[in-house]
């Protein structure tokens, strides 16, 4: 309780700065990248090595080395738990390893708490919780500026920690809410939004720290065909103003499209590295999936299974036909 009361003193007030060094810059060139599991990048922001967690006898995460580039988007597969949102977890302080180190921009993250770990530029959406889609839109966005102080923090009670904020902080969620076109929903419930809606919300209210890296939940989770072009779009746009995105999906086509760079995990380790064309192809990949159960949607891998398999019963039955 004492870190929540902690935050609720730091909230009020709040500057959403981060000392921002964004720039517009090329996209990365990643081609010269190898394949292998924990390939060194030309400019990563993020350096990890030896990060373990453990439950109980489970291994959930074993990761010996991790470069993420930066200005790029790079999306973390895997089958269902695979442990890419421990990784997750681990890396932006919401969670302890049981070993290993990390660095973002070249300063150690280790025992860093999340909120420290925003204020340096690097930030995760959350899922709207219960809590949350009972506040409003722009009293969701105002949390945002509180620099993350977890989910403890948001289970806090919430009536007066936003009462000294800065006139700015509700400047910047009025500019994000119409950048993401939330506006007309400014006063609405959060939990009245559309899937794909509550997914913009997430993202707009991370974005109120103006983070160096975005880390994104399963950003199409839930989301409308329809609005998931648009979304694409959005998260196209935090590339092309100079942030870095990291996003954990299980959306293929999304992975597909918007990706620079693809990292898999699987029981706990990164089994292979690629761009999104090679990546799928890469046989540690098509093991991990199909050794393990998912809800994924490898169309393209499961055709050629089919293919195969319906090929080899044809083959079969004509070698039948002739005996
Ligand atoms: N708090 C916890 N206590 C015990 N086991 C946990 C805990 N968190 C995660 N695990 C286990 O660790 C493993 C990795 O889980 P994790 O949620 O990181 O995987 P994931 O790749 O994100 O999966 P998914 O795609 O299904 O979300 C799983 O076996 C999971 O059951």
């Amino acid at each position: 309780m004492a870190a929540d009361t902690a935050g609720a003193a730091d909230a009020g007030g709040t500057t959403p700065t981060t000392p921002t060094t964004l720039e517009k810059r090329p996209r990365p060139d990643l081609s010269g990248v190898g394949n292998a599991p924990g390939s060194k990048k030309p400019d990563p922001i993020i350096v990890g090595d030896g990060i373990t967690r453990q439950f109980g006898g489970l291994k959930a995460v074993d990761v010996d080395h991790i470069e993420i580039q930066r200005g790029a988007i790079t999306a973390l597969i895997g089958p269902n738990g695979a442990g890419k949102t421990t990784l997750f977890n681990l890396l932006t302080g919401f969670d302890v390893p049981d070993s290993g180190k990390w660095s973002f921009n070249d300063k150690s993250l280790e025992r860093v708490a999340p909120y420290k770990v925003a204020r340096l530029g690097m930030v995760r959406t959350f899922q709207l919780t219960k809590v949350l889609a009972k506040l409003t839109v722009i009293e969701n966005m105002r949390l945002g500026a509180t620099k993350q102080r977890g989910e403890r923090f948001w289970a806090a009670p919430f009536a007066g920690l936003w009462r000294g904020q800065e006139k700015s902080n509700t400047e910047r969620a009025d500019d994000l809410l119409q950048r993401f076109k939330l506006d007309a929903k400014r006063e609405d419930f959060a939990g009245s939004l559309s899937g794909g809606q509550r997914k913009l919300l997430e993202m707009a209210r991370a974005l109120m720290v103006d983070p160096e890296l975005i880390m994104l939940d399963e950003p199409m989770a839930g989301v409308n065909p329809a609005l998931k072009q648009s979304l694409l779009g959005h998260v196209k746009s935090l590339r092309d103003e100079g942030r870095t995105v990291l996003f954990v999906e299980h959306d293929m086509d999304m992975v597909r499209d918007i990706s620079d760079w693809v990292i898999v995990m699987a029981q706990g380790q990164i089994v292979a590295e690629g761009t999104p064309d090679t990546v799928m192809q890469q046989q540690a990949v098509i093991d991990a999936y199909l050794g393990a159960h998912h809800d994924t949607d490898l169309r393209e891998m499961d055709e050629k299974a089919l293919e195969a398999e319906a090929e080899a019963e044809l083959d079969a039955e004509a070698e039948e036909g002739k005996a």
